[in-house]
């Protein structure tokens, strides 16, 4: 199928604000993410209206990162609807975010944190049927948390990618493991996505709850204490870290390891958790510190950005592999998608 046919989409993508093409795939998919406070998405006024950050330290430091990020598209907007040769001169990259599938943990209803649980069998299904959505996109590299839940997540959904790259997780915890994990062959290697482990990409840290029914514990402390533990910005659970702490790891990881490798046009897949992506959402989409406890991500539901002009743009979840309008952002993508039609014809 011709790129044309994706840009066709453009057309009717084009009276659809930021938000209502957020809320179309949200309609259509079970909820990637939930945003209580909408209204300051749609809206230009963003700084005027972000004075009541009330983290101490890190959120004037998040805030600061995140003034370089806007929301504003410039993919669809109609002044750039026919001008093609900008799409090909700017330098524009795919980003994944992935909440890893449902966990044993999660299943159980018990608080997990750093705790390394397995996927459940529900988890599985999740992450195949977040490949199926993504199995149309472009990925040059991808990158995990530490913990198992998020690599299986990102190997499962790898195993429906239509391109048939093989994941490969790298080692380089010391000299012996890189040396001896090296691959050989220049053609072997570009078949292979390179899968970086960082424990920065973790689930927040969540103290002495780790191990604890949230409901039994919602029952002991009451559900106004355990909302905040579970939901405030700055305020730690017990001997654990508040978002705050963990935006503090995990965005700085962001920004010097997976940042740079947008700007050089790589297409990147985050496979990660509820809190450590949220952290990573609030930069992304420049939220305040109010606005991110509103904030809730769907387990194995891949949220699509677009990086460009060193701005990143949500696009929402790809419903499925054949769902044009995500192929329609970006002229990449759309041939991309178009090469691997011809392919698989
Ligand atoms: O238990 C956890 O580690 C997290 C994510 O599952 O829970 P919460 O939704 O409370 O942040």
């Amino acid at each position: 199928m011709a790129a044309e046919v994706y840009y066709q989409a453009i057309g009717t993508l084009q009276s659809h604000s930021y938000l209502n093409n957020l809320n179309h795939h949200q309609k259509h998919q079970n909820n990637l993410v939930t945003l209580v406070s909408r209204d300051f998405i749609s809206s230009n006024g963003l700084s005027t209206r972000r004075s009541n950050c009330t983290g101490q330290r890190n959120c004037s430091v998040i805030r600061s990162l995140a003034s370089q990020t806007s929301v504003v598209d410039p993919v669809l907007s109609p002044s750039r609807s026919n001008a093609g040769d900008t799409y090909k001169k700017s330098n524009e990259a795919a980003l994944i975010l992935i909440r890893h599938g449902e966990s044993l943990w999660n299943e159980k209803n018990l608080f997990t944190g750093c705790v390394d649980v397995p996927l459940s069998k529900k988890g599985i299904d999740e992450a195949i049927e977040a490949g199926k959505r993504i199995s149309s996109i472009p990925v040059d590299v991808i990158f995990t948390s530490a913990l198992i839940r998020a690599q299986m997540t990102a190997m499962l959904a790898m195993t429906q990618h239509r391109r048939g790259k093989v994941p490969i997780m790298m080692h380089n915890e010391s000299e012996q493991a890189r040396s001896w994990s090296q691959v050989f062959s220049e053609d072997t290697k570009k078949q292979s996505i390179p899968v970086i482990a960082s424990w920065q990409l973790n689930e927040r840290m969540y103290g002495e709850l780790q191990g604890l029914n949230k409901q039994e514990t919602a029952d002991r402390y009451g559900k106004e204490q355990v909302h905040e533990w579970r939901r405030s910005y700055d305020i730690p659970p017990p001997n654990g870290e508040s978002l705050e702490m963990c935006a503090e790891r995990a965005v700085a990881y962001f920004r010097d390891q997976i940042e740079p490798q947008l700007l050089s046009g790589k297409n990147v897949m985050i496979s990660a958790h509820g809190n450590s992506l949220r952290s990573i959402i609030m930069y992304l989409d420049k939220l305040t510190s109010q606005e991110v406890i509103s904030l809730e991500l769907s387990t194995g539901i891949p949220m699509l950005y677009i990086f460009k002009e060193g701005r990143f743009i949500r696009r929402g979840s790809p419903i499925g592999p054949s769902e044009a309008g995500v192929y329609a952002y970006t002229r990449r993508l759309a041939l991309y998608k178009q090469k691997l039609d011809n392919m698989f014809q």
